[in-house]
Protein backbone atom coordinates (compact mmCIF):
# COMPACT_ATOMS: atom_id res chain seq x y z
CA UNK A 1 0.00 0.00 0.00
CA UNK A 2 2.71 2.59 0.71
CA UNK A 3 4.07 1.88 -2.56
CA UNK A 4 1.15 2.55 -4.06
CA UNK A 5 0.33 5.40 -2.18
CA UNK A 6 3.43 7.23 -2.95
CA UNK A 7 3.08 6.40 -6.76
CA UNK A 8 -0.13 7.81 -6.75
CA UNK A 9 0.90 10.69 -5.04
CA UNK A 10 3.66 11.77 -7.52
CA UNK A 11 0.98 10.85 -10.12
CA UNK A 12 -1.38 13.21 -8.30
CA UNK A 13 0.79 15.77 -9.16
CA UNK A 14 0.40 15.22 -13.19
CA UNK A 15 -3.06 14.74 -13.21
CA UNK A 16 -5.43 18.08 -13.63
CA UNK A 17 -8.61 17.17 -15.23
CA UNK A 18 -11.58 14.63 -14.08
CA UNK A 19 -11.09 11.54 -16.39
CA UNK A 20 -7.59 11.95 -16.38
CA UNK A 21 -8.07 10.91 -12.74
CA UNK A 22 -9.11 8.05 -13.61
CA UNK A 23 -6.23 6.54 -14.58
CA UNK A 24 -5.58 6.68 -10.70
CA UNK A 25 -8.80 5.85 -9.35
CA UNK A 26 -9.66 2.65 -10.94
CA UNK A 27 -7.14 0.64 -9.10
CA UNK A 28 -7.70 2.42 -6.08
CA UNK A 29 -11.36 1.93 -6.19
CA UNK A 30 -10.08 -2.24 -6.51
CA UNK A 31 -8.16 -1.87 -3.45
CA UNK A 32 -11.30 -0.03 -1.27
CA UNK A 33 -14.08 -1.63 -3.29
CA UNK A 34 -14.83 -3.11 0.27
CA UNK A 35 -14.72 0.28 1.82
CA UNK A 36 -16.60 2.04 -0.87
CA UNK A 37 -19.88 -0.57 -1.27
CA UNK A 38 -20.34 -0.35 2.57
CA UNK A 39 -20.22 2.85 2.93
CA UNK A 40 -20.64 5.05 -0.42
CA UNK A 41 -24.52 4.91 -0.52
CA UNK A 42 -27.11 7.34 -3.08
CA UNK A 43 -27.67 9.45 -0.55
CA UNK A 44 -24.22 10.31 0.41
CA UNK A 45 -24.20 11.65 -3.09
CA UNK A 46 -27.01 13.53 -3.14
CA UNK A 47 -27.33 16.92 -1.62
CA UNK A 48 -29.17 17.99 1.64
CA UNK A 49 -32.61 17.76 -0.06
CA UNK A 50 -33.87 14.06 0.75
CA UNK A 51 -32.53 11.56 -2.43
CA UNK A 52 -36.21 10.38 -4.58
CA UNK A 53 -37.16 13.99 -4.98
CA UNK A 54 -38.26 13.65 -8.92
CA UNK A 55 -38.67 17.60 -9.49
CA UNK A 56 -34.31 17.67 -9.45
CA UNK A 57 -32.92 18.89 -12.23
CA UNK A 58 -32.47 15.71 -15.31
CA UNK A 59 -29.61 13.84 -15.73
CA UNK A 60 -27.54 11.91 -18.07
CA UNK A 61 -27.04 8.08 -17.36
CA UNK A 62 -23.86 7.50 -14.63
CA UNK A 63 -22.15 4.73 -13.76
CA UNK A 64 -21.86 3.41 -10.18
CA UNK A 65 -19.25 5.31 -7.91
CA UNK A 66 -17.77 7.60 -10.64
CA UNK A 67 -20.95 9.11 -11.64
CA UNK A 68 -20.27 11.38 -14.47
CA UNK A 69 -16.87 11.86 -14.18
CA UNK A 70 -15.88 9.80 -16.76
CA UNK A 71 -17.41 12.27 -19.02
CA UNK A 72 -15.60 15.41 -18.40
CA UNK A 73 -12.02 15.67 -20.50
CA UNK A 74 -9.52 17.91 -19.92
CA UNK A 75 -11.68 21.29 -20.96
CA UNK A 76 -14.61 20.79 -18.25
CA UNK A 77 -16.44 23.83 -20.17
CA UNK A 78 -16.76 22.30 -23.45
CA UNK A 79 -16.94 18.54 -21.96
CA UNK A 80 -20.47 20.17 -19.65
CA UNK A 81 -21.61 21.61 -22.94
CA UNK A 82 -21.51 18.83 -25.12
CA UNK A 83 -23.06 16.65 -22.35
CA UNK A 84 -25.98 19.27 -21.63
CA UNK A 85 -26.48 19.52 -25.20
CA UNK A 86 -26.08 15.90 -26.20
CA UNK A 87 -29.13 15.06 -23.47
CA UNK A 88 -31.15 17.90 -24.25
CA UNK A 89 -30.50 19.63 -21.14
CA UNK A 90 -29.91 23.29 -22.26
CA UNK A 91 -30.62 25.01 -19.33
CA UNK A 92 -29.85 22.93 -16.20
CA UNK A 93 -28.43 19.44 -15.62
CA UNK A 94 -27.61 17.51 -12.70
CA UNK A 95 -24.32 15.92 -12.55
CA UNK A 96 -22.72 13.82 -10.47
CA UNK A 97 -18.89 13.68 -10.38
CA UNK A 98 -18.18 10.86 -7.85
CA UNK A 99 -19.86 11.44 -4.81
CA UNK A 100 -19.78 14.92 -5.39
CA UNK A 101 -23.13 16.64 -6.99
CA UNK A 102 -23.29 19.51 -8.94
CA UNK A 103 -25.73 21.44 -10.97
CA UNK A 104 -24.61 23.28 -14.49
CA UNK A 105 -26.20 25.92 -16.07
CA UNK A 106 -25.83 25.95 -19.52
CA UNK A 107 -28.55 29.16 -20.74
CA UNK A 108 -29.03 32.58 -20.56
CA UNK A 109 -32.37 31.92 -19.01
CA UNK A 110 -31.75 29.54 -16.34
CA UNK A 111 -28.37 31.90 -15.43
CA UNK A 112 -30.90 34.84 -14.97
CA UNK A 113 -32.39 32.30 -12.26
CA UNK A 114 -29.51 31.78 -10.72
CA UNK A 115 -27.68 35.08 -10.71
CA UNK A 116 -30.41 37.11 -10.56
CA UNK A 117 -33.85 35.89 -9.30
CA UNK A 118 -32.50 33.87 -6.72
CA UNK A 119 -29.19 35.69 -6.51
CA UNK A 120 -29.16 35.41 -2.27
CA UNK A 121 -29.50 31.70 -2.61
CA UNK A 122 -26.58 31.34 -5.13
CA UNK A 123 -24.19 34.64 -3.64
CA UNK A 124 -21.84 31.81 -1.60
CA UNK A 125 -19.17 29.74 -3.13
CA UNK A 126 -18.33 26.41 -2.45
CA UNK A 127 -15.97 24.72 0.01
CA UNK A 128 -12.60 23.98 -1.38
CA UNK A 129 -9.83 22.27 0.08
CA UNK A 130 -6.78 23.60 -2.20
CA UNK A 131 -8.82 27.59 -1.38
CA UNK A 132 -8.87 26.85 2.09
CA UNK A 133 -4.82 26.42 1.91
CA UNK A 134 -4.02 28.71 -0.96
CA UNK A 135 -6.15 31.23 0.57
CA UNK A 136 -5.44 31.55 3.75
CA UNK A 137 -8.84 30.41 5.21
CA UNK A 138 -10.05 31.37 2.27
CA UNK A 139 -10.00 34.65 3.42
CA UNK A 140 -9.56 36.61 -0.05
CA UNK A 141 -12.27 38.02 -1.93
CA UNK A 142 -13.26 35.05 -4.75
CA UNK A 143 -13.37 32.25 -2.19
CA UNK A 144 -15.03 33.48 0.81
CA UNK A 145 -18.30 32.58 1.39
CA UNK A 146 -20.94 34.58 1.11
CA UNK A 147 -21.28 37.05 4.71
CA UNK A 148 -20.00 39.73 6.66
CA UNK A 149 -16.52 39.49 5.85
CA UNK A 150 -16.58 39.00 2.13
CA UNK A 151 -18.77 42.37 2.45
CA UNK A 152 -16.10 44.23 4.01
CA UNK A 153 -12.99 42.65 2.12
CA UNK A 154 -15.13 43.23 -1.33
CA UNK A 155 -15.80 46.87 -0.44
CA UNK A 156 -11.92 47.53 0.55
CA UNK A 157 -11.27 46.83 -2.71
CA UNK A 158 -13.63 48.47 -4.96
CA UNK A 159 -13.07 51.62 -3.01
CA UNK A 160 -9.93 51.43 -2.62
CA UNK A 161 -8.11 49.98 -5.39
CA UNK A 162 -6.85 50.45 -8.72
CA UNK A 163 -6.16 54.05 -8.94
CA UNK A 164 -3.55 53.46 -11.44
CA UNK A 165 -1.10 55.11 -13.72
CA UNK A 166 -1.24 53.48 -16.63
CA UNK A 167 1.74 54.87 -18.81
CA UNK A 168 5.06 54.12 -17.34
CA UNK A 169 4.05 50.01 -18.02
CA UNK A 170 2.67 51.11 -21.89
CA UNK A 171 6.29 52.84 -22.40
CA UNK A 172 7.39 49.54 -21.41
CA UNK A 173 6.04 47.45 -23.46
CA UNK A 174 5.99 49.96 -26.16
CA UNK A 175 10.01 49.96 -25.86
CA UNK A 176 10.00 46.33 -25.93
CA UNK A 177 7.67 46.39 -29.77
CA UNK A 178 9.98 49.16 -30.62
CA UNK A 179 13.08 46.95 -30.33
CA UNK A 180 11.93 44.26 -31.80
CA UNK A 181 10.64 45.96 -35.23
CA UNK A 182 13.85 47.68 -35.12
CA UNK A 183 15.77 44.44 -35.21
CA UNK A 184 13.06 42.66 -37.39
CA UNK A 185 12.56 40.26 -34.46
CA UNK A 186 9.47 38.05 -33.69
CA UNK A 187 8.21 39.35 -30.20
CA UNK A 188 6.03 36.10 -27.76
CA UNK A 189 3.08 38.19 -27.14
CA UNK A 190 2.08 35.85 -24.35
CA UNK A 191 5.22 37.00 -22.79
CA UNK A 192 4.88 40.83 -23.27
CA UNK A 193 1.30 40.93 -22.59
CA UNK A 194 1.78 39.19 -19.16
CA UNK A 195 4.80 41.27 -18.41
CA UNK A 196 2.34 44.38 -19.10
CA UNK A 197 -0.69 43.37 -17.17
CA UNK A 198 1.53 42.16 -13.90
CA UNK A 199 3.68 45.73 -14.11
CA UNK A 200 0.15 47.50 -14.04
CA UNK A 201 -1.23 45.11 -11.24
CA UNK A 202 2.08 45.46 -9.54
CA UNK A 203 2.09 49.68 -9.45
CA UNK A 204 -1.68 49.48 -8.22
CA UNK A 205 -0.92 47.38 -5.69
CA UNK A 206 2.70 48.17 -4.68
CA UNK A 207 3.38 51.33 -6.35
CA UNK A 208 6.41 49.98 -8.56
CA UNK A 209 6.65 47.16 -10.66
CA UNK A 210 8.70 44.01 -10.44
CA UNK A 211 10.70 43.86 -13.04
CA UNK A 212 13.75 45.88 -11.65
CA UNK A 213 13.70 43.11 -8.78
CA UNK A 214 13.54 40.13 -10.95
CA UNK A 215 10.09 39.25 -9.47
CA UNK A 216 7.79 38.48 -12.73
CA UNK A 217 8.76 35.39 -13.21
CA UNK A 218 7.88 33.98 -9.91
CA UNK A 219 4.50 35.92 -9.57
CA UNK A 220 3.65 34.43 -13.42
CA UNK A 221 4.65 31.04 -12.28
CA UNK A 222 2.71 31.65 -9.18
CA UNK A 223 -0.30 32.80 -10.95
CA UNK A 224 -0.41 29.45 -13.29
CA UNK A 225 -0.01 27.57 -10.54
CA UNK A 226 -2.77 28.68 -8.58
CA UNK A 227 -5.06 28.84 -11.36
CA UNK A 228 -4.16 25.28 -11.99
CA UNK A 229 -5.28 24.44 -8.53
CA UNK A 230 -7.98 26.54 -7.90
CA UNK A 231 -9.86 25.45 -11.03
CA UNK A 232 -12.20 23.58 -9.12
CA UNK A 233 -11.69 19.62 -10.37
CA UNK A 234 -9.52 18.26 -7.79
CA UNK A 235 -10.49 14.81 -6.64
CA UNK A 236 -10.74 15.23 -2.97
CA UNK A 237 -13.55 16.91 -4.15
CA UNK A 238 -15.13 13.70 -6.23
CA UNK A 239 -14.20 11.42 -2.98
CA UNK A 240 -14.18 12.94 0.09
CA UNK A 241 -14.23 9.68 1.66
CA UNK A 242 -10.85 8.62 -0.22
CA UNK A 243 -9.11 11.81 1.83
CA UNK A 244 -9.64 9.39 5.11
CA UNK A 245 -6.82 7.02 3.53
CA UNK A 246 -4.67 10.41 2.83
CA UNK A 247 -3.21 9.26 -0.24
CA UNK A 248 -4.96 11.71 -2.43
CA UNK A 249 -5.53 14.22 0.22
CA UNK A 250 -1.46 14.67 1.04
CA UNK A 251 -0.58 15.34 -2.57
CA UNK A 252 -2.99 17.46 -3.35
CA UNK A 253 -2.42 19.53 0.07
CA UNK A 254 1.35 19.09 -0.40
CA UNK A 255 1.28 20.75 -3.45
CA UNK A 256 -1.22 23.82 -2.66
CA UNK A 257 1.16 24.15 1.03
CA UNK A 258 4.28 24.29 -1.80
CA UNK A 259 1.87 27.19 -3.78
CA UNK A 260 0.77 28.99 -0.22
CA UNK A 261 4.54 29.26 1.06
CA UNK A 262 5.82 30.80 -2.16
CA UNK A 263 2.74 33.61 -2.43
CA UNK A 264 3.75 33.88 1.41
CA UNK A 265 7.49 34.57 1.39
CA UNK A 266 6.64 36.96 -1.35
CA UNK A 267 3.84 38.97 0.52
CA UNK A 268 5.30 38.98 3.52
CA UNK A 269 8.28 40.83 1.83
CA UNK A 270 6.26 43.11 0.07
CA UNK A 271 4.05 44.11 3.27
CA UNK A 272 7.51 44.30 5.18
CA UNK A 273 8.94 46.57 2.52
CA UNK A 274 5.92 48.82 2.39
CA UNK A 275 5.86 48.98 6.35
CA UNK A 276 9.66 50.33 6.40
CA UNK A 277 9.01 52.98 3.81
CA UNK A 278 5.77 54.45 5.51
CA UNK A 279 8.00 54.43 8.83
CA UNK A 280 10.56 56.37 7.35
CA UNK A 281 8.48 58.60 5.31
CA UNK A 282 6.18 59.57 8.35
CA UNK A 283 9.55 60.08 10.30
CA UNK A 284 10.94 62.26 7.44
CA UNK A 285 7.37 64.28 7.01
CA UNK A 286 7.90 63.84 3.72
CA UNK A 287 4.81 63.49 1.41
CA UNK A 288 5.62 60.80 -0.44
CA UNK A 289 3.00 59.10 -2.95
CA UNK A 290 0.97 56.78 -0.94
CA UNK A 291 -2.15 56.33 -3.24
CA UNK A 292 -1.25 51.98 -3.80
CA UNK A 293 -2.81 49.29 -2.63
CA UNK A 294 -1.06 48.33 -0.10
CA UNK A 295 -0.69 51.38 1.08
CA UNK A 296 -4.42 52.05 1.75
CA UNK A 297 -4.65 47.72 3.88
CA UNK A 298 -2.32 48.90 6.01
CA UNK A 299 -3.49 52.24 6.92
CA UNK A 300 -7.58 50.51 7.14
CA UNK A 301 -5.88 47.62 8.64
CA UNK A 302 -7.55 48.26 12.54
CA UNK A 303 -10.54 50.13 11.18
CA UNK A 304 -11.18 46.70 9.27
CA UNK A 305 -9.78 44.39 11.64
CA UNK A 306 -7.87 42.76 9.21
CA UNK A 307 -5.39 40.00 10.24
CA UNK A 308 -1.79 39.68 8.54
CA UNK A 309 -3.26 36.56 6.52
CA UNK A 310 -6.47 38.13 5.56
CA UNK A 311 -4.19 40.91 4.20
CA UNK A 312 -2.26 38.64 2.20
CA UNK A 313 -5.55 37.23 0.86
CA UNK A 314 -6.70 40.00 -0.21
CA UNK A 315 -3.33 41.39 -1.99
CA UNK A 316 -3.25 37.73 -3.87
CA UNK A 317 -6.93 38.30 -4.83
CA UNK A 318 -6.14 41.01 -6.94
CA UNK A 319 -2.69 39.75 -8.35
CA UNK A 320 -4.57 36.68 -8.95
CA UNK A 321 -7.83 38.18 -10.20
CA UNK A 322 -6.29 40.73 -12.27
CA UNK A 323 -3.34 39.23 -13.52
CA UNK A 324 -3.93 36.26 -15.16
CA UNK A 325 -7.16 37.02 -17.05
CA UNK A 326 -6.52 40.36 -18.50
CA UNK A 327 -3.13 39.17 -20.44
CA UNK A 328 -5.59 36.17 -21.26
CA UNK A 329 -8.04 38.11 -22.99
CA UNK A 330 -5.78 40.48 -24.58
CA UNK A 331 -3.98 36.89 -26.03
CA UNK A 332 -7.08 35.78 -27.25
CA UNK A 333 -7.88 38.51 -28.84
CA UNK A 334 -4.50 39.51 -30.74
CA UNK A 335 -4.68 35.77 -31.34
CA UNK A 336 -8.30 36.24 -33.50
CA UNK A 337 -7.02 39.56 -34.84
CA UNK A 338 -4.16 38.02 -36.66
CA UNK A 339 -6.96 35.05 -38.15
CA UNK A 340 -8.19 37.89 -39.69
CA UNK A 341 -6.12 41.01 -41.23
CA UNK A 342 -9.12 42.85 -42.15
CA UNK A 343 -10.70 43.26 -38.96
CA UNK A 344 -6.90 44.17 -37.74
CA UNK A 345 -7.39 46.94 -40.39
CA UNK A 346 -10.38 47.72 -39.37
CA UNK A 347 -9.33 48.15 -35.93
CA UNK A 348 -6.01 50.01 -36.71
CA UNK A 349 -8.42 52.28 -39.13
CA UNK A 350 -10.31 53.29 -36.17
CA UNK A 351 -7.53 53.84 -33.66
CA UNK A 352 -5.29 56.13 -36.05
CA UNK A 353 -7.85 58.61 -36.75
CA UNK A 354 -9.03 59.20 -33.15
CA UNK A 355 -5.50 59.51 -31.69
CA UNK A 356 -3.73 62.71 -32.90
CA UNK A 357 -0.99 63.16 -35.01
CA UNK A 358 2.60 62.20 -33.50
CA UNK A 359 1.38 60.51 -30.09
CA UNK A 360 3.56 57.88 -29.71
CA UNK A 361 1.04 56.53 -26.93
CA UNK A 362 -2.69 56.04 -27.05
CA UNK A 363 -3.89 57.14 -24.06
CA UNK A 364 -6.85 56.63 -22.16
CA UNK A 365 -8.96 59.89 -22.83
CA UNK A 366 -8.58 58.78 -26.81
CA UNK A 367 -10.38 55.66 -25.88
CA UNK A 368 -13.53 57.28 -25.89
CA UNK A 369 -14.66 57.14 -28.83
CA UNK A 370 -12.72 53.60 -30.32
CA UNK A 371 -16.46 51.78 -30.57
CA UNK A 372 -14.78 48.82 -32.92
CA UNK A 373 -11.85 48.25 -30.04
CA UNK A 374 -14.84 47.89 -27.69
CA UNK A 375 -16.48 45.62 -30.24
CA UNK A 376 -13.15 43.32 -30.77
CA UNK A 377 -12.90 42.98 -27.04
CA UNK A 378 -16.50 42.18 -26.22
CA UNK A 379 -16.34 39.27 -29.19
CA UNK A 380 -13.12 37.96 -27.70
CA UNK A 381 -14.34 37.79 -24.36
CA UNK A 382 -17.65 36.47 -25.84
CA UNK A 383 -15.97 33.80 -27.52
CA UNK A 384 -13.66 32.87 -25.00
CA UNK A 385 -14.68 34.20 -21.83
CA UNK A 386 -11.46 33.75 -19.73
CA UNK A 387 -13.19 32.46 -16.61
CA UNK A 388 -15.56 30.18 -18.60
CA UNK A 389 -17.31 28.17 -15.41
CA UNK A 390 -18.56 30.49 -12.41
CA UNK A 391 -18.75 28.55 -9.24
CA UNK A 392 -21.23 28.85 -6.92
CA UNK A 393 -22.96 27.46 -3.92
CA UNK A 394 -27.22 27.18 -3.02
CA UNK A 395 -27.45 27.75 0.41
CA UNK A 396 -31.15 27.30 0.40
CA UNK A 397 -33.46 25.48 -1.56
CA UNK A 398 -35.20 27.21 -4.68
CA UNK A 399 -37.55 26.01 -7.42
CA UNK A 400 -36.07 26.78 -11.17
CA UNK A 401 -38.88 26.29 -13.98
CA UNK A 402 -40.42 23.63 -12.06
CA UNK A 403 -36.92 21.90 -10.67
CA UNK A 404 -36.34 21.59 -7.40
CA UNK A 405 -32.58 23.08 -6.41
CA UNK A 406 -32.01 21.65 -2.97
CA UNK A 407 -29.36 23.65 -0.53
CA UNK A 408 -25.64 22.72 -0.74
CA UNK A 409 -25.56 21.86 -3.60
CA UNK A 410 -22.21 23.05 -6.33
CA UNK A 411 -23.12 25.06 -8.99
CA UNK A 412 -21.34 26.00 -12.15
CA UNK A 413 -22.74 28.31 -14.62
CA UNK A 414 -21.22 27.84 -18.03
CA UNK A 415 -20.13 31.12 -19.27
CA UNK A 416 -18.35 29.65 -22.54
CA UNK A 417 -21.18 27.71 -23.19
CA UNK A 418 -23.77 30.78 -22.95
CA UNK A 419 -21.37 32.90 -25.04
CA UNK A 420 -21.61 30.52 -27.73
CA UNK A 421 -25.81 29.56 -27.40
CA UNK A 422 -27.07 29.85 -31.14
CA UNK A 423 -30.49 30.57 -29.84
CA UNK A 424 -29.36 33.76 -28.70
CA UNK A 425 -26.17 34.33 -31.20
CA UNK A 426 -25.99 34.83 -34.52
CA UNK A 427 -23.24 32.64 -36.25
CA UNK A 428 -22.49 31.83 -32.71
CA UNK A 429 -19.30 30.12 -33.68
CA UNK A 430 -17.56 32.77 -35.54
CA UNK A 431 -15.76 35.57 -35.12
CA UNK A 432 -18.13 38.69 -35.92
CA UNK A 433 -17.07 42.17 -33.77
CA UNK A 434 -20.00 43.97 -35.74
CA UNK A 435 -22.48 42.23 -33.86
CA UNK A 436 -21.76 44.79 -31.07
CA UNK A 437 -21.63 47.99 -32.77
CA UNK A 438 -24.45 49.65 -35.58
CA UNK A 439 -27.31 48.02 -35.96
CA UNK A 440 -25.98 44.42 -35.17
CA UNK A 441 -27.83 41.92 -33.49
CA UNK A 442 -26.34 42.16 -30.22
CA UNK A 443 -25.79 46.60 -30.60
CA UNK A 444 -27.41 46.85 -26.86
CA UNK A 445 -25.06 43.95 -25.44
CA UNK A 446 -23.24 44.59 -22.44
CA UNK A 447 -20.84 42.63 -19.95
CA UNK A 448 -22.10 44.78 -16.92
CA UNK A 449 -24.02 41.94 -15.43
CA UNK A 450 -27.59 42.30 -17.08
CA UNK A 451 -27.52 40.47 -20.43
CA UNK A 452 -27.14 36.66 -19.63
CA UNK A 453 -26.02 35.64 -22.60
CA UNK A 454 -22.80 37.62 -21.93
CA UNK A 455 -21.38 36.89 -18.91
CA UNK A 456 -17.56 36.93 -19.00
CA UNK A 457 -17.96 38.92 -15.52
CA UNK A 458 -20.25 37.09 -13.99
CA UNK A 459 -23.34 38.87 -12.39
CA UNK A 460 -25.21 39.69 -8.99
CA UNK A 461 -23.47 40.05 -5.60
CA UNK A 462 -20.27 37.88 -7.04
CA UNK A 463 -19.71 39.42 -10.09
CA UNK A 464 -16.59 40.65 -11.53
CA UNK A 465 -14.79 43.02 -8.73
CA UNK A 466 -12.51 44.55 -11.56
CA UNK A 467 -14.46 44.67 -14.23
CA UNK A 468 -13.21 48.22 -15.16
CA UNK A 469 -9.34 48.09 -14.02
CA UNK A 470 -10.07 44.90 -16.15
CA UNK A 471 -11.35 46.33 -19.42
CA UNK A 472 -9.57 49.79 -19.42
CA UNK A 473 -6.47 48.01 -19.26
CA UNK A 474 -7.08 45.68 -22.26
CA UNK A 475 -8.53 48.58 -24.14
CA UNK A 476 -5.63 50.69 -23.70
CA UNK A 477 -3.25 47.86 -24.32
CA UNK A 478 -4.93 47.02 -27.44
CA UNK A 479 -4.47 50.13 -28.91
CA UNK A 480 -1.42 50.68 -28.05
CA UNK A 481 -0.88 47.22 -30.24
CA UNK A 482 -2.43 48.34 -33.08
CA UNK A 483 -1.39 51.67 -33.19
CA UNK A 484 1.59 52.79 -35.65
CA UNK A 485 2.29 48.91 -35.79
CA UNK A 486 1.40 46.34 -38.45
CA UNK A 487 2.11 42.79 -37.12
CA UNK A 488 2.90 39.63 -38.52
CA UNK A 489 2.99 35.82 -38.57
CA UNK A 490 7.27 34.82 -38.75
CA UNK A 491 8.60 33.71 -41.57
CA UNK A 492 7.49 30.16 -42.77
CA UNK A 493 4.19 30.48 -40.60
CA UNK A 494 1.08 31.36 -41.80
CA UNK A 495 -2.05 33.11 -39.84
CA UNK A 496 -4.39 30.06 -40.32
CA UNK A 497 -1.89 28.24 -38.17
CA UNK A 498 -2.57 30.36 -35.27
CA UNK A 499 -3.57 27.66 -33.04
CA UNK A 500 -6.71 28.75 -30.89
CA UNK A 501 -6.48 25.80 -28.42
CA UNK A 502 -7.01 26.07 -24.96
CA UNK A 503 -5.38 25.13 -21.53
CA UNK A 504 -7.83 24.60 -18.43
CA UNK A 505 -7.54 26.45 -14.88
CA UNK A 506 -9.68 28.25 -13.24
CA UNK A 507 -8.65 30.87 -15.83
CA UNK A 508 -8.05 29.53 -19.33
CA UNK A 509 -5.42 30.22 -21.52
CA UNK A 510 -3.77 29.31 -25.26
CA UNK A 511 -2.00 26.88 -25.29
CA UNK A 512 0.45 27.48 -27.66
CA UNK A 513 2.53 30.94 -27.23
CA UNK A 514 2.19 33.38 -29.82
CA UNK A 515 4.86 34.36 -31.40
CA UNK A 516 4.74 37.74 -33.76
CA UNK A 517 6.95 40.10 -35.58
CA UNK A 518 6.08 43.87 -35.45
CA UNK A 519 6.68 46.28 -38.00
CA UNK A 520 6.94 50.09 -37.72
CA UNK A 521 3.92 51.97 -39.88
CA UNK A 522 5.59 55.10 -41.40
C1 LIG B 1 -10.49 41.40 -18.20
C2 LIG B 1 -10.16 40.92 -17.04
C3 LIG B 1 -11.07 40.17 -16.07
C4 LIG B 1 -12.01 39.21 -16.30
C5 LIG B 1 -12.44 38.63 -17.65
C6 LIG B 1 -12.58 38.85 -15.01
C7 LIG B 1 -13.60 37.92 -14.82
C8 LIG B 1 -14.11 37.57 -13.59
C9 LIG B 1 -15.15 36.59 -13.39
C10 LIG B 1 -15.88 35.82 -14.48
C11 LIG B 1 -15.38 36.49 -12.05
C12 LIG B 1 -16.39 35.56 -11.35
C13 LIG B 1 -17.78 36.15 -11.34
C14 LIG B 1 -18.84 35.22 -10.79
O1 LIG B 1 -18.53 34.27 -10.08
O2 LIG B 1 -20.04 35.39 -11.10
C15 LIG B 1 -14.46 37.40 -11.40
C16 LIG B 1 -14.39 37.59 -10.03
C17 LIG B 1 -13.52 38.46 -9.43
N1 LIG B 1 -12.66 39.34 -10.05
FE1 LIG B 1 -12.40 39.54 -12.03
N2 LIG B 1 -11.95 39.58 -14.03
C18 LIG B 1 -11.03 40.40 -14.64
C19 LIG B 1 -10.20 41.32 -14.01
C20 LIG B 1 -10.16 41.55 -12.68
C21 LIG B 1 -9.29 42.52 -12.04
C22 LIG B 1 -8.34 43.46 -12.75
C23 LIG B 1 -9.49 42.42 -10.70
C24 LIG B 1 -8.79 43.25 -9.66
C25 LIG B 1 -9.35 43.87 -8.74
C26 LIG B 1 -10.52 41.39 -10.49
C27 LIG B 1 -11.01 41.00 -9.26
C28 LIG B 1 -11.98 40.04 -9.08
C29 LIG B 1 -12.45 39.60 -7.77
C30 LIG B 1 -11.95 40.13 -6.43
C31 LIG B 1 -13.42 38.62 -8.00
C32 LIG B 1 -14.23 37.87 -6.94
C33 LIG B 1 -15.55 38.57 -6.71
C34 LIG B 1 -16.39 37.92 -5.61
O3 LIG B 1 -16.38 36.70 -5.46
O4 LIG B 1 -17.08 38.67 -4.91
N3 LIG B 1 -10.90 40.89 -11.71
N4 LIG B 1 -13.71 38.05 -12.34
Amino acid sequence: MSAMASLAQQFMLELRTPRSWLVLLVPLFLLLVCYSLSTFSAKRGRPRQQASDNHLPPSPPALPVLGHLHLVGSLPHVSLRNLARKHGYGDLMLLRLGAMPLLVVSSPRAAEAVLRTHDLVFASRPRSLVAEIVLYGPSDIGFTPYGEYWRQARKLVTTHMLIVKRVQSLRLAREEIGEAAAAGAAVDMSDLLGSYINDLACRAVMGKSFRSQGRNKLLRELIEDTSQLLGGFNVEEFFPFLARFGVLSKAVRAKSERVRRRWDELLDSLIEDHERKYVAVAASDSSEDDDDFIHVVLSVRQEYGLTSEQMKAILLDIFFAGIGTASSVLDFTMAELMRRPHLMEKLQAEVNSSVPEGLQLVSEADLTDMTYLSAVIKESLRLHPVVPLLPHFSVASCSIDGHTVPAGLRVLVNSWAIGRDARYWEDAEEFIPERFIGDGGAAHVNFKGSDFQFLPFGSGRRMCAGVNFGIASVELMLANLVHRFDWEVPEGKKRGDIDMSEVFGLVVNRKHKLLLVPKLRV
